[in-house]
């Protein structure tokens, strides 16, 4: 139960400092009998962000963080935000055990690893989609009469119970980067009178705000999602972004509909201003993305996920290594120095694309990459007699998972280890019962925590044929 209407649990003057913050967690100071029973936040009304939890044993570990987010609750998007990282951990783990307990006897005899931390807690986030929203002034009808004219415009995730936008200001899991261009870009649809698209009236023109940032050259990517192409419009304001932010690679316009399902939409962006490619580092991999390619959210996760990948395969440079779902490449790249082979394969044109590109200016020759659909593609190259078997497959598949009639095509390349990265775990439970039918045990899952504060993690699962 939350109830945030309760006294506050210290006042500003009282706060504790950075020093003695820790003594926070000892459960026998703050706490009185009284609360043990309930559970209950205690928030101080004067400063919004110093929050406790106080439940049967006492204060526990929600603590107060050096980047507080001032809108928690209301956005949703972080639950456990504020809770201290080890128990991040502890639970992540607990419920992927608690998952596999519940989906069947296949998983019974795996092993289950402790959730690996992610280097950065706060920051990580690379790449995210922000909804735009406007109204005019104050939002509550008590205000009315006094509603500010001006537009006010917020960039951010639908409250999942209200169905109206929050704006997430300065997102403590978002890179400075990403929060500094939003920041600005709020201000900017104002400035050059860019309509907002409101699903209500189902008028206007921008309805997302799509960006991403790289972690080693800081370089970013700006796309306007629209409802139509009103380029007299959008150039003048990318230019204006770009021409503010060194760091900006390039702008892009993507025409949408709102209420198209976002997989299915167009991945077809048009250039605005600047060049189409970001650059980004895994280990000693340099990447290039193009704006319609998949990027990984936390890039020092994927680095380690990558590391992990290629540890599990034990590869001798004898092998050949297919990598479902490849993406840019990055995968691929990382085992073709210790493979004789990789084939990459996805069904994007513009990662396939990005592939190619990366394995040249790495001067890696010993990959192959497939532009079209698993399946499709696997049952071709047997076909084609260009592979007869693989030793290691990868697959990082969709949030569908990869289906049956992949599983089929993987079983007649009789690959001795399959490692399986996803976070939809229905989809990749499913698929790795599929799998067991099919002759591959699920030895070890291994969850990373890509995503911090929120309730969405990793997990790569190494499959070994009976
Ligand atoms: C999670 S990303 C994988 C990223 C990659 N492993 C990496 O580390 O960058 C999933 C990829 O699957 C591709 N994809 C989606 N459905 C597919 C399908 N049916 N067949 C092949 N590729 C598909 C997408 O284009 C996307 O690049």
């Amino acid at each position: 139960m939350i109830d945030l209407n309760k006294k506050p649990a210290f006042s500003r003057s009282s706060r504790p400092s950075s020093s003695d913050r820790n003594s926070t967690r000892n459960p026998s100071r703050k706490f009185s009998k009284e609360n043990e029973s309930k559970l209950v936040w205690k928030q101080n009304n004067s400063t919004p962000n110093i929050r406790m939890m106080t439940m049967r044993q006492g204060v526990s570990e929600r603590v107060m963080h050096e980047q507080p987010c001032k809108i928690l609750e209301k956005c949703g998007s972080c639950p456990s935000l504020d809770l201290a990282y080890k128990t991040q951990l502890q639970q992540k783990t607990a419920d992927f055990k608690s998952r596999l307990l519940k989906a069947g006897d296949e998983f019974q005899r795996s092993i289950v690893k402790d959730c690996i931390e992610s280097e950065e807690k706060f920051g990580y986030k690379h790449h995210v989609k922000m909804v735009a929203s406007e109204h005019s002034g104050l939002k509550s009808s008590q205000f009315s009469n006094f509603a500010n004219p001006k537009r006010w415009i917020d960039l951010g995730v639908y409250n999942q119970s209200s169905n109206e936008v929050v704006d997430t200001g300065r997102c403590p899991i978002q890179t400075n980067v990403m929060n500094d261009i939003s920041a600005y870009i709020r201000t900017g649809i104002r400035v050059h009178n860019v309509s907002v698209y409101t699903p209500k009236q189902k008028d206007g023109l921008l309805h997302c705000v799509i960006l991403r940032s790289s972690h080693y050259t800081r370089q970013a990517q700006v796309t306007f999602v629209v409802t139509k192409a009103d380029l007299n419009l959008l150039r003048p304001f990318a230019r204006d972004i770009s021409e503010k932010f060194m760091n900006i690679q390039g702008v892009f316009m993507q025409v949408a509909s709102p209420d198209q399902n976002e997989e299915k939409q167009e991945q077809e962006l048009k250039l605005l201003v600047g060049q189409d490619l970001i650059e980004e580092k895994y280990s000693d991999i340099i990447l290039k993305f193009s704006a319609a390619s998949f990027m990984p959210t936390n890039t020092l996760m994927a680095r380690r996920i990558y590391n992990r990948i290629e540890e599990l395969a034990e590869l001798t440079g004898k092998e050949t290594v297919i990598d479902l779902y490849c993406g840019a490449g990055g995968v691929s790249l990382a085992l073709a120095r210790s493979s004789r082979e990789v084939i990459g394969v996805d069904n994007s044109s513009f990662a396939i694309k990005d592939a190619i590109r990366n394995a040249k200016s790495n001067n890696i020759s010993n990959v192959g990459f497939y532009e079209g659909e698993s399946s499709n593609i696997i049952s071709k190259l047997i076909e084609e007699k260009r592979i007869y078997k693989a030793d290691v497959i990868v697959m990082n598949p969709p949030k569908n998972g990869c289906g049956m009639n992949t599983i089929e095509q993987i079983k007649k390349l009789e690959p001795k280890a399959v490692l399986y990265l996803s976070s939809f775990f229905s989809s990749m439970l499913k698929d790795l019962k599929s799998f067991a039918v099919h002759g591959y045990t699920p030895v070890i899952f291994e969850p990373f925590d890509t995503f911090p504060g929120t309730d969405n993690y990793e997990v790569l699962c190494y499959l070994v044929k009976n």
